[in-house]
């Protein structure tokens, strides 16, 4: 292979968004690599740009997914259940938009079913398509709820994320042990302090 770090077509921030390819997205690890101060033309480097950028397909799959299909199969045969769904404790890996480094922690989701359930993990999936992304927190939990509002309906939804942001521990302000939290509320979980309530009760918020 080689590991010489070739000049890069410019991405600028004006350009159109195409994909580069995969050779230039490997070149693009060198160049990384050699700007931290090490040489990608050492053995124990030589895989890594095929590594990293294999490993970012991945970290990033949630470009090449779509929430409207993960939403898209409920079900409506449940015994007139029609109380609140709560699925709690979801954990997702992030990257944020502004370091590319990690945050990551746990999303709880309810809803007020109106039309059917959807299956609980699909839930689940619906977290990840937004956190295999570059992501604020605000923009996640924004995009969840939203993505649960336009597909199912509900009477009413609530998402709440807690996160700890690796660009706050090990680097910038090294803040150890700080959680951020997140929520957003629609429909009757919007308009009643009590359904706010009880759904902080059950994630155990209070
Ligand atoms: N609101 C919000 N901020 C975030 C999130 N993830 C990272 N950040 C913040 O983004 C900000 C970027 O601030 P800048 O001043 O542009 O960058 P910086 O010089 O690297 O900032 P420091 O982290 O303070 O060293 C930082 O305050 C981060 O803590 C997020 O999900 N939501
Ligand atoms: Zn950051």
């Amino acid at each position: 292979m080689d590991a010489q770090v070739k000049p890069l077509k410019p991405v600028t921030p004006d350009a159109p968004v195409t994909r580069p390819s995969r050779d230039e997205a490997e070149a693009a690890v060198r160049t990384l690599i050699a700007w931290a101060g090490d040489d990608p033309g050492r053995e124990g480097l030589l895989d890594t740009p095929a590594r990293v950028v294999k490993a970012y397909g991945e970290l990033f799959a949630g470009y090449d997914q779509n929430p409207g299909e993960v939403l898209s199969k409920t079900f409506k045969e449940v015994g007139g259940y029609d109380d609140l769904v709560l699925v709690k404790g979801i954990p997702f890996y992030a990257h944020c938009e502004h370091h590319m480094v990690p945050f990551y922690g746990q999303a709880h989701i309810a809803y007020l079913p109106h039309d059917g359930v959807v299956g609980l993990s699909k839930l689940a999936r619906l977290v990840e398509v937004f956190a295999r992304r570059l992501q604020t927190q605000e923009t996640m939990t924004a995009q969840i709820i939203d993505a649960i509002n336009e597909n199912l309906g509900p009477r009413g939804a609530a998402v709440l994320l807690e996160a700890e942001h690796m660009c706050m521990t090990m680097r910038g302000v090294k803040a150890h042990d700080v959680k951020t939290v997140t929520h957003r509320f629609t429909g009757v979980f919007a308009e009643d302090r009590q359904e706010q309530d009880r759904f902080f009760a059950m994630v155990g918020h209070r």
